[in-house]
């Protein structure tokens, strides 16, 4: 249930064959800001990732994500503690405009081989808005007091 003082924008799912009885991916506390994925894997083979290992890990929901948001994939922290297990990408972006499949990019920086098995909770998902710039060359970037001063030029 959303407790936004706003309405929440639509985000539809589309679920493939192959996600035929997974749960839909939810809310699991009234200020969550993600929704778990699962993997979509077929039942009977799951995936094993070796330590430095990188896999697609299909989660089998096509995504209609309203105009002027986008998706975050993110890791789960409690797969990153315990197993080393990240999205090497993170956060990946899952575009409005993209209607393939989502996957999760998974890597294992642990040092024992990871199973991943069908309906495993793998990452998660934030919806956020976007803003799409207008885009103008410019001649001269305005002066600022910290001007090109960064990588830790203010101190530790
Ligand atoms: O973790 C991810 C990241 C991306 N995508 C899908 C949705 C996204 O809209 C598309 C493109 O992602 P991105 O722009 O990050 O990849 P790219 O390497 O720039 O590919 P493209 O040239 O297709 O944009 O791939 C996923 O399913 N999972
Ligand atoms: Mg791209």
């Amino acid at each position: 249930m959303s407790t936004n003082l706003v309405p929440s924008p639509k985000l539809g799912l589309l679920r493939l064959p192959h996600a035929d009885g997974l749960d839909l991916p939810a809310y699991e506390t009234a200020g969550a800001a993600g929704m778990d994925l699962r993997a979509a894997l077929a039942d009977g083979t799951p995936m094993t990732l070796a330590p430095g290992a990188r896999a697609l890990v299909p989660t089998g929901f096509v995504f209609e994500i309203p105009q002027g948001y986008e998706v975050q994939i993110r890791p789960r922290s409690g797969l990153a503690f315990k197993n080393g297990i990240t999205c090497l990408n993170t956060p990946g972006t899952i575009d409005s405009d993209y209607r393939g499949e989502v996957k999760v990019l998974l890597v294992n920086l642990g040092t024992e081989d990871f199973v991943i098995t069908r309906g495993m909770r793998i990452a998660q998902m934030v919806m956020a808005p976007v803003t799409q710039a207008n885009v103008v060359e410019i001649a001269e970037a305005g002066e600022t007091a910290r001007g090109a001063g960064g990588f830790g030029s203010t101190g530790v």
